[in-house]
C-alpha cells in the first residue's frame, strides 16, 4: 500500500464539554478521494479547520508525507502542498477572475503581499492564470469581476485558485453545495481528472457525487469515526444505515 499523503492519528477537539473531534484517525492515500460524509452537526467542518491549521486540537497528530504539521500555521501547511478549497475569503471579489488565480501563483512563488499589486502586468502570471482557468473552462471570464460571476463559476474559480498553489492534497469542504444538476456533474468531472495528481479529502452532503467520486468513505458522528472503507462496503454497513444512510441510501 502507498504511503499516507496526510496521516491523522487520535485527534481531538473540544470546546467546552462538546467533543467536536473523537480521536479521530484518518489516512488519505496518493491518487485518492477520500470522502468525509456525517450528519449536520457531526464534526466535519471542524476536523477540516484543524487540518488546515486554522483552528487548534486539543490532542492527536497530523502528518503530511510523513512529517508532523501539528507546529505549522495554516501559510506553512499551504507552502508544504496541503490546500482547502471554499472557504469564505478565498476570493477577491473586486479582482478579475484572471488576478485572483495571478495572485495565487505569486503566493505559491513566495512573493509578499506588497508586491501583489502588480499581478496583473506580469506575462508569465497572466500565462499561467489563463492556462488554468482554460481547463476550468473559464477562459471566457478572465476579465470579469468576481462579483459579477455565478455561484458555480465561483465554485469552479475557488477551485482553480487553490490548484495554483500547486497542492499534493485538497481538502474540499461541499464544492457541489449550491450547484445545479449540470454544474454538479462538470464538477464531478473537473475532479475525477484531478485525482491522479492531487489527492483529495472531500466534505460533501451529496451522496450521489460522494458515492460516484470516492476511493474510500468514512463516516464520522459526533466527532467519532464510525466506519471507513469503500463505498460498497460503507454502503452494506449496518452501523452506518442506522446512524447516517437511513434504509435507502438517502442522505439526511
Ligand atoms: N467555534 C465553535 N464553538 C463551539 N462549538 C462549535 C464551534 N464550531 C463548531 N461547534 C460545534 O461542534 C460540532 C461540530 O460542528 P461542525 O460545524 O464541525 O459540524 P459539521 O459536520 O461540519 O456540520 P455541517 O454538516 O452542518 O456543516 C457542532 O455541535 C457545532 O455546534
Amino acid at each position: 500500500m502507498n504511503a499516507p499523503i496526510l496521516a491523522v492519528r487520535g485527534l481531538v477537539k473540544h470546546f467546552g464539554g462538546l467533543i467536536a473531534t473523537d480521536s479521530v484517525d484518518l489516512d488519505v492515500l496518493p491518487g485518492q478521494i477520500h470522502a468525509l460524509i456525517g450528519p449536520n452537526g457531526a464534526g466535519k467542518t471542524t476536523l477540516i479547520a484543524q487540518l488546515a491549521g486554522e483552528l487548534r486540537p486539543n490532542g492527536g497528530s497530523i502528518a503530511l508525507d510523513g512529517r508532523t504539521i501539528d507546529a505549522l500555521p495554516a501559510a506553512a501547511r499551504v507552502a508544504r502542498g496541503l490546500a482547502r478549497t471554499f472557504q469564505i475569503t478565498c476570493l477577491l471579489p473586486d479582482c478579475s477572475v484572471r488576478d485572483n488565480v495571478a495572485i495565487a501563483v505569486q503566493i505559491r512563488q513566495g512573493h509578499s503581499f506588497r508586491f501583489l499589486r502588480n499581478a496583473h502586468r506580469d506575462e508569465g502570471l497572466r500565462g499561467e492564470a489563463e492556462t488554468r482557468l482554460a481547463a476550468a473552462g473559464l477562459a471566457g471570464r478572465a476579465d470579469e469581476i468576481v462579483a459579477n460571476l455565478s455561484h458555480g463559476e465561483r465554485k469552479q474559480l475557488e477551485l482553480v485558485v487553490a490548484l495554483a498553489t500547486r497542492p499534493r492534497i485538497l481538502l474540499l469542504d461541499e464544492p457541489m453545495a449550491g450547484l445545479g444538476h449540470a454544474e454538479s456533474q462538470q464538477m464531478i468531472k473537473t475532479l475525477r481528472a484531478l485525482k491522479k495528481d492531487v489527492a483529495m479529502l472531500l466534505v460533501e452532503h451529496d451522496m450521489e457525487a460522494v458515492f460516484q467520486l470516492a476511493d474510500r468513505i468514512s463516516v464520522l458522528v459526533y466527532g467519532r469515526v464510525i466506519a471507513s472503507g469503500t463505498a460498497d462496503e460503507i454502503r452494506r454497513d449496518p452501523e452506518v444505515r442506522k446512524a447516517y444512510l437511513g434504509d435507502g441510501d438517502e442522505a439526511c
